[in-house]
């Protein structure tokens, strides 16, 4: 059996003069050391490109990032011109995410993946949460750059009975959390199932309703910490496993 190969969708970044296509060391980490062998993928917003590329992956992985899915994707004014954009990801990922669930290909998204899964697959999402009455405060500590502090459990999470991240973790009803964002899943997209919110009822979990395979994001980060922390333990794994059978069915293809 090959180990996996899997795709995962750069952030467009402008340092200095230029545009630059780059993926935070953590996330590469954390799939290559739980997952398999990593193929970082330019984000053209070509999907003639990314066809051709798909054959050699087994699964994708989409990351957070600081910049935020461009609200017009959702039908939305963006409320601050302050935000951070990245369209040229949004270009990427937004195609990548239906084609990814079309073929049965595993597809898991974290923090900004989460929200792009739930855009692509015709959700919205809340711009500022913090604002929102009734709703927390979901971003990081804003006085450190210390990542041990901006990445430590910040709050509880309940898990719906039944769910898929339930009995990955062995029948856990809920479990500690980190939380660095600020937009958030407002519409959840038809074909997705919410399987685990936050105190304030905001969706931190979802599973592909329909998906043929791992198709699973979360809203917080689960490569931080992955060898250690249960539920990072459990979803790597499950996606290990689709990844697997998945380049076992394809082998030869
Ligand atoms: N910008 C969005 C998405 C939040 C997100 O993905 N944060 C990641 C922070 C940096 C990292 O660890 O990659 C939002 O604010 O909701």
């Amino acid at each position: 059996m090959r180990r996996p190969v899997i795709g995962i969708p750069c952030d467009v970044k402008f340092v200095g003069r230029a545009d630059f296509h780059a993926v935070g060391e953590k996330y590469i980490a954390a799939v290559q050391g739980a997952v398999g062998d990593v193929v970082l993928l330019p984000a053209w917003g070509d999907m003639d490109i990314l066809k051709r590329l798909l054959p050699g992956l087994d699964g994708i992985f989409l990351t957070g990032s600081l910049s935020n899915v461009k609200p017009s994707r959702y039908g939305s004014e963006l409320a601050d011109p302050n935000t951070l954009l990245d369209e040229k990801r949004d270009n990427t990922t937004l195609p990548l995410i239906e084609h990814v669930l079309e073929i049965g290909m595993p597809l898991f998204g974290v923090c900004r993946g989460f929200q792009e899964m739930n855009v692509a697959l015709g959700g919205t999402l809340y711009q500022k949460v913090q604002e929102v009455a009734g709703m927390m405060d979901h971003r990081e500590p804003g006085d450190t750059i210390d990542s041990n502090i901006l990445y430590a459990d910040a709050h509880t999470i309940s898990l719906a009975e039944g769910s898929l991240l339930q009995q990955w973790m062995g029948g856990a009803s809920e479990t500690m959390v980190n939380s660095l964002h600020q937009q958030g899943v407002k519409d959840l997209a038809p074909r997705l199932t919410a399987e685990a919110h936050a105190p304030d009822g905001l969706i931190e979990a979802f599973r592909v309703t329909d998906a043929k395979t791992f198709a699973y994001a979360v809203q917080w980060h689960p490569e931080w910490l992955y060898t250690e922390k249960a539920a990072s333990i459990a979803l790597f794994k499950a996606f290990h496993d689709a990844c697997v059978e998945y380049a076992t069915a394809t082998a030869g293809r």
